[in-house]
């Protein structure tokens, strides 16, 4: 018998889906020689999976319905709906994976670029759903690199009233996922891999080298 209602807390939790799907479609996206229209291909089907294990502690509860042949007690998603915010630019490329799954979601936008010298991040615009707080926020960005534009991004969704956000990421930094739990505890993170570190211009290693600039054919 399901539980008449269900709602997991995610606090701080990070997910490393293990499934084949995932190790193969996130070597294609590594490899170098992958094309910019096949690289955004398959960042948009490792979000389908990653927003999977992401939406799985959405609270859900039973409801009563009709089927052709009789009455029974079908589950339905409750509680708070939800807010995805891409990262600009490389989280653009994530979005629509998010929105098949759940089609009525609010869509918030925070641009925001890392300065190449500093690591720091420069946020150039901010778009949220005016009722942001009353929704699960999903943020979406490919790379989790120092954690300084997701914890930045975090604390914007925070500042505008969010209180229950999430992260779909495709690869970490351990540095990444030790700021996001030092800044932000609460932040639940599903990401499909997590790599060996930063090299000493920030960048993900192994990795897959720039997000954006693979997803946009830029550089
Ligand atoms: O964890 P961090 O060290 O902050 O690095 C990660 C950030 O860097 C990349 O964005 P970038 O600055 O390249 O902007 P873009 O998406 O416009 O390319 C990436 O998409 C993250 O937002
Ligand atoms: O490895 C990295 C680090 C930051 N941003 C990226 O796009 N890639
Ligand atoms: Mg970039």
């Amino acid at each position: 018998m399901p539980p008449a209602s269900t709602s997991a807390s995610t606090t701080g939790v990070v997910v490393e889906p293990d499934h084949p799907l995932v190790r193969h479609k996130l070597g294609l996206l590594r490899d170098v020689t992958t094309t910019t229209q096949m690289f955004r291909q398959l960042v948009n089907e490792l979000t389908l999976l990653l927003t999977y294990e992401a939406t799985k502690t959405l609270a859900d509860e039973e409801v009563e319905i009709e089927t052709p042949l009789e009455r029974m007690a079908a589950r339905r998603i409750s509680g708070k709906k939800v807010a995805v915010c891409p990262i600009l630019r490389a989280g653009m490329g994530m979005l629509d994976g998010v929105l098949s799954l759940i089609p009525g979601a609010r869509v918030g936008f925070i641009g925001m670029y890392r300065d190449e010298e500093t690591l720091q991040p420069i946020e150039y615009f901010v778009k949220l759903p005016n009722d942001i707080a009353d929704r699960d926020v999903i943020l979406l960005d490919p790379m989790l690199a120092t954690g300084n534009s997701t914890a930045a991004a975090v604390a914007t969704v925070k500042a505008a009233g969010a209180t229950s956000v999430r992260l779909i990421a495709l690869i970490a930094a351990p540095e990444g996922i030790e700021r996001i739990h030092r800044d932000h505890p609460d932040v639940a993170i599903v990401v499909a891999a997590v790599d060996r570190g930063l090299n000493e211009k920030g960048f993900i290693v192994p990795g897959l080298g720039d997000a954006g600039d693979r997803l946009y054919g830029t550089k």
